[in-house]
């Protein structure tokens, strides 16, 4: 059987059904297939037709909104700079180091969480707008502190605003897209996430060299682009979506038609009205948003599929690698603290640029391809790590010296570098010659700077060359070449699929009345895997040693493989009104619905709700996917 795609003609059962649906709408596209095959005609007067090139003012919509994703991505990047600068000028303790990094992830998990009902009830605009005043004065507060206590404060603050941008740009972003451009749009915001990482290193980098306060600019320059991005927001409009769904039909139907320039708005708007019609017989349970997701199979399935694609984006380890990338480094030898920051920042560059091949990639591969290879090739690189690690256990140096001073100190327990690396109370002082390493020892860290031994040779570190090298945290190895390997390959993949698909799937798969509570979930997920991982590394590591930790990484990597192949369907093409529908069969038979795959798709008129519109989708299985046809 034959039918046109194009300009050229293709058996339905080998044709690309990306090649159609880029040529022609979704819904024209079913209609097309379901008349070819002699089941239903398509609707008289559907025309099929290219999809319409987008106006400049979704671009202009997509960067404004996007400044907060930039935001979130310069708040969590720049502190690690910030750090090692803030460690010296205020004294602080490991605690406190601990608590200004670990703040702000907290503080955005809760706001996140807490997020879904501003973003229901006072519209997605205007989220934006409070996200960018709160990100305005955590900069402000950062910037002035006299204090540690009002860092932290400071950094509270910041996290909320983080929370909020996590959860609603995506999903602005994706209400105001047009359905064949939705996932690279949605998927800017993340290039902006890795983007605001990228310039905050080299930030990082810049003010390093300043004697005092450098801490104090790093910190302090968030508050650029969140004053452009408040005042952008003050003129963009709220999405059609929201003031739909909000009765406010009038303004909708302004906004749209200035979001889509000379295309005709009324099968959009029409469907997103009927759908807002529907949703309101689901969601007429009343009670709390999240208990009638929960109660409703599609929308479960839907918070099932968002919240184990966060859950699997932090367990397979991403903030762990990043924050160990520097550490990775000196492994390699890179022993110049100033030329480690730089490096950092390759490490950051190494993941922007390998989002943009997701940007690229969306629309081209589909977001279910797209992110089963960008697990498989993580989790191989986690193992790659893993392997790197373990050679360097393996031929981990002795301690050929023990001091007498050493004797009250569980120090001196150790024989070589990785059990003695291990101990957070303790470093690894040696001296080189070429490869060679020789006179080493086992000793305690000085507890207000990890950067030099409690007592003895390492105690006065300076760069000279003649002076001994102190290794606290990581062992000299002649192997780092298989870890630095295994951490370019791991950005490599991780960044274009599994750093980017979970914002962007969570924003256009659940339906309007669930589509705000649904990304604070899912978002409050990511952030609250985000703080379990990064506290729980160091005693993971401690416990299960480095390479023992990395390959727990891998195992969670295998098993978000499993997931995402078992339960996420493929949303590219769809207007975000019909995905609801790939969520109707059994959970994790999704991949088997999916409108992409090559499976035998059959259209047939739903026979239990003959309405003139509603048709359904029945896959070889039997299941049926009602969708609704205008
Ligand atoms: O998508 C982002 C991105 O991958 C970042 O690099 C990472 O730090 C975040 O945790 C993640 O949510």
């Amino acid at each position: 059987m034959h039918f046109p795609a194009g300009n050229f003609y293709c058996r339905y059962d080998e044709c690309s059904l990306k090649h159609m649906s880029s040529l022609m709408g979704t819904r024209q596209q079913k209609a097309a297939e379901d008349g070819e095959r002699g089941l239903i005609g398509p609707p008289s007067g559907d025309v099929l037709h290219q999809d319409a090139p987008p106006t400049r003012f979704v671009y202009v919509l997509a960067f404004f909104s996007a400044l907060g994703g930039f935001l979130f991505g310069y708040d969590t990047g720049v502190v690690s700079g910030a750090m090692l600068l803030l460690k010296r000028e205020m004294s602080l303790s490991a605690l406190w180091q601990e608590l200004l990094v670990s703040s702000t992830v907290g503080a955005a998990a809760l706001s996140a969480l807490s997020g879904g009902s501003l973003n229901g009830r006072l519209g997605r605009r205007v989220c934006i707008l409070v996200a960018s005043c709160i990100f305005s004065v955590g900069g402000i507060v950062l910037s002035v502190a006299p204090d540690k206590v009002v860092l932290l404060v400071g950094r509270i603050i910041v996290g909320l605003g983080i929370g909020i941008a996590s959860m609603t740009v995506p999903v602005y972003i994706a209400e105001v897209s047009p359905p064949h451009l939705r996932g690279q749009l949605v998927t800017i915001n993340s290039l902006f996430i890795t983007g605001g990482q990228f310039i905050a290193s080299v930030v990082d980098g810049a003010f390093s060299y300043l004697r005092r306060d450098g801490w104090r600019y790093m910190l302090g320059l968030s508050v650029v682009p969140a004053v452009v991005q408040f005042i952008g927001f003050i003129f963009l409009p709220e999405s059609p979506r929201w003031l739909l769904q909000k009765g406010r039909t009038q303004e909708a139907r302004q906004v749209l038609s200035r979001i889509r320039g000379d295309q005709s708005i009324e099968e959009e708007y029409d469907t997103i009205r009927t759908s807002i019609e529907e949703e309101a017989t689901e969601a007429s349970g009343g009670g709390l948003v999240v208990w009638r997701i929960l109660s409703y199979a599609p929308t479960r399935r839907a918070l099932i599929v968002g919240c184990g694609l966060q859950m699997f984006q932090q367990l397979s380890g991403i903030n762990t690698v990043m924050y160990y990338s520097a550490t990775i480094l000196q492994m390699a030898g890179v022993r110049d603290v100033k030329r480690a920051i730089w490096l950092a920042a390759a490490t950051s560059a190494t993941n922007f640029v390998f989002t943009l091949v997701g940007v690229w990639l969306v629309e081209r591969v589909g977001r279910r391809k797209l992110t089963l290879g960008s697990l498989l090739g993580t989790a191989l690189s986690l193992a790659l790590l893993a392997i790197g690690f373990l050679l360097s256990a393996q031929n981990s140096p002795p301690v050929t010296l023990h001091p007498v001073d050493a004797q009250n100190s569980t120090c001196r327990l150790y024989g070589s570098c990785e059990g003695c690396m291990l101990d957070p109370n303790c470093g690894f002082c040696y001296r080189e010659n070429g490869s060679t390493l020789y006179n080493s020892s086992c000793v305690p860290v000085n507890a207000a700077s990890t950067d030099q031994a409690a007592w003895g040779r390492c105690s006065n570190q300076t760069e000279a060359a003649h002076s001994p090298a102190w290794a606290y945290n990581y062992c000299p190895t002649s192997y780092s070449w298989v870890v630095l390997l295994g951490l370019i390959l791991y950005l490599a993949f991780f960044a274009p699929g599994m750093g980017t698909m979970p914002w962007t799937v969570n924003s256009e798969i659940y339906p309007l009345w669930a589509r705000s509570t649904g990304n604070a979930c899912s978002a409050g997920v990511n952030w609250i895997c985000n703080v379990l991982v990064s506290l729980t590394f160091l005693h993971v590591a401690e416990f299960l040693t480095y390479y023992g930790a990395f390959f727990l990484y891998t195992g969670l990597a295998v098993l978000g493989l499993l997931f995402v192949l078992g339960c996420l369907p493929e949303t590219q093409g769809l207007q975000l009104e019909d995905i609801e529908n790939l969520f109707t069969g059994p959970l994790c038979s999704c991949g088997a619905l999916s409108p992409r795959g090559r499976r035998h798709v059959h259209y047939i008129r739903n026979g239990s709700d003959p309405g003139p519109e509603r048709y359904g989708a029945m896959d070889s299985d039997g299941a049926i996917t009602y969708i609704t046809l205008r």
